[in-house]
């Protein structure tokens, strides 16, 4: 296939896959941050293999200056979605100025100084360095995110990363070989290879975008499921799915694990003198708050209205106490930001041998924070096994 038609039916392939996202975008149940930079992108990249595709039937300002300038835009676009994405900003000014000085000096070797050579060593150079400055930040930011096992991430990762080895050696050999320096539409196996490669790069990164976009809805999906949404802790279906895993571990290898059951003292009292709204800052602050005093493998849910639970593996009823003591002390020692103080009472109970369910742990921690309400709150009781 010559580089003419290869282009153009990349042009109206990425047309129709830019259209797919665009509908996407429009009919996902979910907002994905960078989806309307990515679709943005992928018309300029539509718009970018169109106008090149046209050289020789269009002016050279329409097909070299406006078509690169939309190529390297739609680069910079993609980039700031994917930077939107991972919750950051791009730096516009920089990538701006650069782009619009490229297409400038790109201009001056159409109209001044003819030379398809300098041009191709510019816009694939810094099409190059965009490129892979964008899977740099795929790989680092979203990887740091734990989404580094989704599908959208590898494939966006593989393919930036083709695409930049593509522009660079493009930008390389216009440099050291005289093939180089062969024009873009020329029918020469180099340069049908080069417009190929670039074409199925940008298309498979449009799909990628596609892909990256389902991933963050379905992880959000998934992680509506099993968290609460005033406090963001795991909610009782996840606890019991993890109470279940601990118990199976702690059966077959008799490692002791204990639960606290936490519950706010008089909360009512709080939601009477203070209203609902109020009384819902205090229950998502208390899970903050103690949220930041466990440690990371330790277990933080919402058991219903103001009672709360910590499950805490491979812990001593030793340090299960240290730890539930650690909690009451801070919350009671001090209110969060313009929120009334509250002092909160845990039940703590450690696993036995005999605990058939996660129910009769729970049973048994519930019976030992009753005896702390009982005992004048803001106290915690451990339960007998
Ligand atoms: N604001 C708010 N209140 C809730 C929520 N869920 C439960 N509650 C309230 O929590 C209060 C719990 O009251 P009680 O069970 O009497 O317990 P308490 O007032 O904390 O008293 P003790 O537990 O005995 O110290 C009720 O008034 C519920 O309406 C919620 O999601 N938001």
């Amino acid at each position: 296939m010559d580089p003419r038609t290869s282009i153009l039916i990349g042009s109206i392939t990425c047309g129709l896959m830019a259209l797919v996202l665009t509908v996407l975008a429009r009919a996902t149940p979910l907002p994905v941050p960078g989806m309307r930079r990515w679709v943005l992108g992928s018309w300029l990249v539509f718009l970018a293999l169109l106008l090149l595709g046209l050289r020789d039937w269009i002016t050279n300002l329409g097909s070299v200056t406006l078509g690169n300038g939309a190529l390297i835009l739609a680069y910079i676009v993609w980039l700031s979605g994917t930077l939107e994405y991972g919750q950051r900003r791009i730096r516009w000014v920089p990538w701006l100025l650069l782009s619009a000085l490229v297409t400038g000096t790109v201009t001056w070797f159409v109209y001044v100084d003819e030379s398809y050579r300098a041009r191709v060593v510019i816009v694939a150079g810094l099409c190059a360095v965009i490129n892979a400055r964008h899977a740099f930040v795929v790989m680092r930011m979203l990887g740091q995110h734990q989404r580094s096992k989704a599908l959208g991430t590898s494939l966006t990762t593989t393919w930036l990363a083709v695409l930049t080895v593509v522009y660079a050696s493009r930008a390389l050999h216009a440099i050291a070989l005289p093939q180089g320096n062969s024009g873009l539409l020329t029918q020469d196996a180099i340069q049908i290879l080069y417009t190929g490669g670039f074409t199925v790069c940008n298309l498979m990164l449009v799909i990628a975008f596609a892909t990256l976009a389902s991933d963050h809805v379905r992880a959000r999906i998934e992680e509506q499921v099993v968290r609460d949404p005033l406090t963001g802790a795991l909610n009782r279906r996840a606890l019991f799915e993890a109470l279940e895993l601990e118990l199976q571990r702690s059966r077959r290898y008799g490692r002791k694990f204990c639960i606290a059951m936490l519950d706010i003292d008089h909360f009512k009292k709080v939601n009477d003198q203070f209203g609902h709204l109020v009384g819902d800052r205090v229950l998502a602050s208390t899970c903050r708050r103690a949220t930041s005093l466990i440690r990371p493998n330790d277990v933080f849910a919402r058991y219903g209205g103001e009672e709360f639970l910590i499950l805490m593996p491979e812990t001593t009823l030793e340090s299960a106490m240290q730890a539930a003591e650690r909690i009451r002390g801070e919350i009671g020692s001090n209110a969060d930001d313009n929120l009334p103080c509250i002092t909160v009472s845990m039940g703590v109970t450690e696993w036995c041998a005999d605990d058939v369910s996660a129910e009769s742990m729970v049973a048994r921690a519930d019976s030992a924070l009753y005896v702390a309400k009982a005992n004048g709150r803001n106290r915690i009781e451990i339960a007998g096994s």
